[in-house]
């Protein structure tokens, strides 16, 4: 069963179109003078992995992979699956505690990366168990070898493919870690395999394109899709801070037809407000994408274009989509409180929503689902839906249900952590993080989505979030919000309003503390997501320091 290795595609697009460019990299002068063909790509790969499995990383050998996004990363990704090894991804902006951690849990037989990454893994003793170590620097420095001497040690081995089964652990990456230490999500070759349908189907991809895609997993997913990546000449743990005039030159340069990107990369091209005609679809996920950023956003694509933003996880992905003008329509429910629409489920995604539970539940059953329009948590069971994270079980106990099915069979539906409901055309909304959701008593419980798009739409606010201060069950609602610079008549000023806000609606009629913050935490991997625990934390704080008294 070699065809559900994504790395399956190489020998076939090879034969195919084999001077076609597989990828474009910038070198640090921000030039891209490496092309890497199909050829390239597939005939490189098998010798790196030939040479790894010189050096004893095989089927199975769980390798940290620590390298930024050139073409050794993708290289030795593509080597690592065809080898049938198993690599580890972590994002490398996490606090450096946590990232100890993950590397420690990973338990990793191999360890491979730039030599800032070595240099860490001594000093900081990462990664203990790791006694394959290879640098992809010039010199063999805190290593065994280096990449380079990998491939040239299996030159001449040629085609390499290992006898992958489906249900084989293919990868294993952690998520962001946006609400407490990273899990490592265990990606089994078929779950990669379904993903890449999915998506294909769900976007109407087809061979030939050519990809700007800025979270560097997703490249990878290109050469199976026949498309061309042009990887961003930014940082790709700052989308936020990326710099547009290079965004847009290789958009120019290499007539980019589509691009992938969080809604804080997707912001930033939208505020630089310069015309991309050449891109037919923008694809935006990690976090809601703001109405205002959306409309500015469909105004410099062509008519044609489509803007989508699929709703997923890394333990589940895709979700559901939503495309750009059907999401304009729902902008107005959003403002009055709705929740997100993220859109129709990705068939054959069996998306259901159950009543909001903070503890595990082994046993599926039906009488768990909410009514139909009811607020409660996401599930979803479906073929990228993943089944455990390595070597955390509690988190799988929390997060997995087994279900027997009618034939006999189980499968396992996963609790997204989100909030959600269903609306009468099969479109799900989604309201927040269930962690993050603010219980103020027994009566009344604020989902974050269904509140912070309230205030959003005044104009001297960049955007807020929600917070609870006090235990859960006698929560203190506090608003906390950005401000734009504006001619201001004072502070107060903008609060009135925000109270007025609030008044106009039930469920944010409780609301009576708005906090005026200097600028949100945010997560590390998409700079999208809010980091609502930490503003909690921030939020108690200052309404002690005002002697502000509950409500
Ligand atoms: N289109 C979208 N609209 C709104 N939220 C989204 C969208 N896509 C993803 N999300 C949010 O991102 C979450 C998935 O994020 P990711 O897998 O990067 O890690 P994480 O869940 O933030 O990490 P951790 O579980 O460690 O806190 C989803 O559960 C959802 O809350």
């Amino acid at each position: 069963m070699r065809d559900s290795n994504i790395a399956a595609a190489l020998p076939r697009l090879a034969r195919e179109r084999g001077d076609q460019v597989a990828m474009r990299c910038p070198g640090r002068d921000g030039r891209y003078a490496t092309a890497i063909t199909y050829a390239q790509l597939d005939a490189r790969s098998d010798a790196i992995a030939a040479g790894l499995a010189l050096r004893g990383i095989v089927r199975g050998t769980r390798t940290v992979v620590m390298v930024r996004p050139t073409p050794e990363f993708f290289l030795l990704m593509f080597a690592l699956f065809k080898a049938g090894a198993v690599p580890v991804l972590v994002d490398p902006g996490i606090d450096k505690r946590a990232l100890k951690q993950c590397l420690d849990e990973a338990a990793p037989d191999a360890f491979i990366g730039i030599p800032l990454a070595h240099v860490a893994r001594v000093v900081l003793r990462w990664a203990r168990s790791a006694y394959i170590r290879i640098t992809t620097g010039s010199r063999a420095f805190f290593a065994d070898a280096t990449l380079a001497d990998v491939e040239r040690d299996g030159a001449n081995a040629g085609p390499q493919l290992a006898d992958t089964q489906p249900d084989d652990v293919a990868a294993i990456l952690f998520t962001s870690g946006s609400t407490g230490v990273p899990k490592g999500v265990v990606y089994r070759h078929r779950h990669f395999a379904a993903q890449i349908d999915m998506l294909r189907e769900a976007f109407g991809l087809a061979p030939g394109g050519v990809d700007l895609p800025t979270f560097p997993p997703f490249a990878l997913f290109d050469p199976a899709l026949g498309v061309t990546s042009i990887i961003p000449d930014m940082d790709p743990t700052r989308p936020a801070k990326a710099d547009p005039r290079k965004l847009l030159a290789a958009i120019e340069r290499f007539g980019v037809t589509q691009l992938f990107g969080s809604p804080a990369l997707v912001a930033v091209l939208a505020r630089h407000g310069v015309a991309m005609p050449t891109v037919k679809r923008v694809t935006s996920a990690g976090a809601p994408v703001p109405p205002d950023v959306v409309a500015k956003m469909r105004a410099l694509l062509p008519g044609d274009a489509q803007l989508w933003t699929p709703y997923g996880a890394t333990e589940c992905l895709p979700v559901s989509v939503i495309e750009g003008r059907e999401l304009q329509g729902t902008r107005e429910a959003t403002e009055r409180g709705a929740g997100t629409c993220v859109g129709r489920p990705v068939p054959p995604n069996d998306v259901r929503i159950i009543r909001i539970d903070d503890n595990a539940i082994a046993e599926w059953s039906d009488a768990l689902c909410v009514s139909p329009g009811q607020v409660g948590e996401i599930t979803v069971a479906g073929p990228s839906a993943t089944d455990s994270y390595f070597r955390r079980d509690a988190a799988t106990a929390l997060a997995k249900i087994r279900e027997r099915l009618a034939d006999g069979s189980e499968r396992i539906v996963h609790r997204m952590g989100d909030l959600g409901w269903i609306d009468g055309d099969g479109r799900l909304w989604f309201c927040g993080r269930k962690t993050q959701r603010v219980i103020v008593d027994d009566l009344t419980t604020l989902c974050t989505e269904q509140v912070e798009p309230i205030f959003n739409t005044h104009p001297w606010v960049v955007r807020s979030a929600l917070v609870g201060v006090g235990p859960k069950g006698a929560q203190v609602p506090v608003l906390c919000y950005e401000e734009t610079n504006h001619i201001s008549t004072g502070v107060f000023d903008v609060q009135d309003r925000l109270r007025h806000l609030a008044d106009g609606h039930v469920h944010t009629a409780k609301i009576r503390y708005f906090l005026r913050h200097p600028g949100f935490p945010v997560d590390i991997r998409h700079n999208a997501k809010i980091g609502r625990e930490k503003l909690a934390v921030w939020a108690t704080r200052e309404l002690a320091k005002r002697k502000m008294p509950a409500p």
